[in-house]
């Protein structure tokens, strides 16, 4: 699949057996089995040896399958990276990524140990240093042989602790840096996944978020509840309408008697030959969903 979908990126503690077992059965696309902020100190050797079993028995279908490790620089780091290279996860997601060395650092550990190119790198931006050094971050993908990454995801949690930015309804103070970082990751053909809503139980203001982060260009969100899967499926997914008038752009530009037009009007509206290539991208997408939830 050229394609993949990631609307929806569900954390799970990975010290949760329960819920480890329960992701097998939600229609989400990434799965992030967490070592770090969400498992206690006391619970990380129990919790790393769960994910790492738990990975490794395999069984999560389609579902991306992306391990969240503790920093280099904390006391389980090193095991952990271990823990992935030993269960070979989709990605191994590194938290608080500040500066491109610390992608370098995680992809040398990886190709020291031949772990497989397959072996992708995701990266939190979630720290000031990082929301200044986005681009340095992302072009540490071309600038360093063998770089794995290929995600951001917003950790909007950790930067408002850091900046002391507030996190409010419509994000103002925090919508430089998610445009920022935005930019980045498509300078170097980056996935970007939008940060978490907290408040799981209000689904009206996940919502109004949700299509924020669509209407941003995000690929999708990372969600923390089952209850926040089916409306974030749902925004970024292309609509029925949205796939129709797609199909109508593609199907005008690619007429013979169209070959030597690169603009047109359709529907009073003036369409030019990238919005062809905008339209083929959005017909892309719904026919790799359509193939994932057909498997
Ligand atoms: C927030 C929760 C602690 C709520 O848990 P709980 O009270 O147990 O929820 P429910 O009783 O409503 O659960 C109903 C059923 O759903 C399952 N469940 C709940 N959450 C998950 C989940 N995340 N994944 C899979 N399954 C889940 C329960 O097991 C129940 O199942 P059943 O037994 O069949 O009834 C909890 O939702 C939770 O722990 N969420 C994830 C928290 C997390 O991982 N946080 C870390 C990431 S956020 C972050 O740090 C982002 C970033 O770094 C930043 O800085 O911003
Ligand atoms: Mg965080």
């Amino acid at each position: 699949m050229s394609f993949r979908p990631r609307r929806t990126a569900l954390y799970m503690p990975g010290s949760n057996a329960r819920a480890l077992e329960k992701a097998k059965t939600l229609p989400v696309d990434v799965l992030l089995l967490d070592l770090e902020d969400s498992v206690a100190p006391d619970q990380k050797d129990m919790a790393r040896e769960q994910v790492v079993e738990a990975v490794k028995e395999g069984g999560f279908g389609h579902r991306e399958v992306v391990i969240r490790m503790n920093g280099l620089d904390t006391p389980w780091g090193e095991k952990d990276l271990a823990g992935v290279i030993e269960a070979r996860p989709d990605a191994v997601l590194v938290p608080k990524v500040d500066c491109a060395e610390d992608v370098y650092a995680i992809g040398r550990k990886l190709n020291d140990a031949h772990a497989s190119q397959d072996l992708k790198i995701w990266a939190m931006m979630e720290t000031p240093g990082a929301m200044v050094r986005a681009l340095e971050i992302s072009s540490s993908k071309l600038e360093y042989h063998g770089s794995r990454l290929s995600c951001f995801i917003m950790g909007t949690n950790d930067l408002s602790k850091e900046t002391r930015a507030a996190l409010i309804p419509g994000r103002a103070p925090m919508m430089p840096w998610l445009m920022q970082c935005l930019a980045a990751a498509r300078a170097y053909e980056i996935d970007i996944i939008d940060g978490v809503y907290n408040q799981f139980t209000d689904a009206e203001g996940f919502i109004a978020e949700c299509e924020q982060g669509a209407e941003m260009g995000m690929d999708g969100k990372t969600i923390i509840h089952p209850k926040q899967i089916a409306d974030c499926n749902r925004i970024f997914s292309p609509s029925e309408e949205e796939i129709a008038r797609s199909r109508e752009i593609i199907d005008a530009f690619d007429a013979p008697e169209n070959q030597s037009k690169n603009v047109m009007t359709i529907n009073g509206k003036m369409v030019e030959r990238l919005h062809a290539e905008m339209a083929r991208r959005v017909v892309e997408i719904a026919d790799a969903i359509t193939k994932q939830d057909e498997q």
